[in-house]
């Protein structure tokens, strides 16, 4: 097989996938997901016209009085009786402007002497602090669009909008499962031979800011029956990622024993650095990415597949990476023929590449705060110049 471009490979990735069923939950439950339908206004806001201020209810014509105060319009009333010429009403925030009134005078601006009242400063035009009814948004008005993410703000204007449910796609389980013999669990001896195994718990952290529930398998050795065995089991998810076993060493076992398990494989290998041994296929229902097993391949290949992959199923419009542009604080090397996915962090000069590019360079990885992008074949970059980047959430 040759190596697949990125992009193209992505584009396959997504055509292989089905968006998850559509499920209506609570929207404190739909805190980071994603809508699944348009979300239209069951009603008004403001649902009347109402004062943005503490103050009077006037006539602007009639400034600077003098009005006679003639009752009250507070929040949590319905419409207040209509304000007669020379009269004012006493209002607060929030609540709606008796029929006849066009402008707030604001308390501070606002002279009483018993019920008589006069203004004291400032002219005041028709409509001032006024929110007329449904100047944020009118009622059948769609609000967000299918695909939309919902983060805090598109929460409140959910319920603004009158939605206590929210339409959204199912969350994804995404299983995951490290192989190799050299592997131990997260903080447990290591004699000589053996490595702690990082690749699930990394995976956890950056699917942790997307919504799923993750299912971790464990380690698996490289063992055709025990990888079969364990991809069998996994298929339950919607979504296999496997770490490790992807190159073509004796013991890379993921692609024979995928294909064992009754897998369907549609691409290997990727013309990106680090990353080149991902496959991608699918398993019954399931949907199975195995990233390379040296921790920057994992991240950078989870970064670029995995995480727009969860996105897409989730329903989510925009599920790949954003690319920015940056300058450079440093000289950048000519890049071979594949894309190179540098991790570099973002200093006040510009970008900095991190001190080791090595694919197993765990701490010079845990420096970046972003990939800068140099397509294959790019020459050498010189300080001061823009690059493509991609920060890291
Ligand atoms: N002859 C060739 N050799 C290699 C090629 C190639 O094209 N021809 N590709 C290289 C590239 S590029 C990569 S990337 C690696 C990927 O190899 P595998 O996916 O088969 O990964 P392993 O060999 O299983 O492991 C590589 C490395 O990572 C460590 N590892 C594995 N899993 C974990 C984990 N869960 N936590 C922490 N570290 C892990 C493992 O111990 C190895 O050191 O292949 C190149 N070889
Ligand atoms: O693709 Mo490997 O990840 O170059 O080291």
């Amino acid at each position: 097989m040759s190596l697949l471009p990125v992009a193209q490979a992505q584009a396959r990735l997504f055509a292989l996938a089905r968006r998850l069923p559509v499920e209506t939950v609570p929207v404190g439950q739909a805190v980071g997901r994603w809508l699944a339908q348009d979300l239209v206004a069951l009603r008004d806001q403001p649902w009347a016209d109402l004062s943005a201020m503490d103050g009077y209810a006037v006539r602007a014509a009639e400034y600077p009085g003098p009005w006679r105060v003639a009752g009250e319009s507070a929040a949590g009333v319905a419409t207040p009786a209509p304000l007669a010429p020379g009269e004012a009403v006493r209002i607060f925030t929030g609540a709606p402007l008796p029929p006849g009134a066009d402008a707030i005078l604001i308390q501070e601006n606002a002279i009483p002497d018993g019920d008589i009242l006069t203004a004291s400063a400032d002219p005041l035009p028709v409509g001032r602090h006024i929110r007329a009814a449904a100047s944020d948004f009118a009622r059948n008005a769609t609000l967000l669009a299918a695909g939309a993410r919902l983060g805090p703000a598109r929460i409140a204007l959910a319920v603004l909008g009158g939605h206590g449910d929210v339409p959204v796609c199912a969350k994804p389980r995404v299983a995951l499962l490290s192989t190799g013999n050299e592997l131990v669990p997260p903080g447990a001896p290591t004699p000589p031979g053996f490595l702690p195994s990082s690749n699930a718990p990394m995976l956890a952290a950056m699917l942790a800011g997307v919504p799923c529930d993750i299912i971790d398998l464990g380690i698996v050795p490289d063992d055709l029956d025990a990888m079969v065995a364990a991809l069998k089991r996994a298929a339950q998810a919607d979504i296999i990622v496997s770490t490790g076993g992807a190159s073509v060493g004796d013991h890379d076992l993921v692609r024979p024993a995928f294909v064992q398990a009754g897998g369907s494989l549609d691409f290997w290998k990727i013309a990106m650095r680090p990353g080149k041994p991902l496959m991608a296929g699918r398993l019954g229902d399931a949907l199975f990415l195995g990233l390379p097993g040296n921790p920057v391949s994992a991240f950078v290949t989870a970064t670029l597949f995995l995480l727009p992959l969860v996105r897409h199923i989730s329903g989510a419009t925009d599920p790949l990476p954003l690319v920015g542009e940056a300058v450079l604080a440093g000289p950048l090397p000519a890049i071979g023929d594949r894309d190179d996915y540098l991790r570099a962090w973002r200093s006040p000069d510009g970008l900095v590449s991190v001190t080791s590019q090595d694919s197993a360079a765990s701490a010079a990885m845990a420096q970046a705060d972003c990939l800068i992008l140099r397509p294959a074949r790019s020459p050498a970059a010189a300080p001061g110049e823009r690059v493509m980047v991609l920060p890291l959430p």
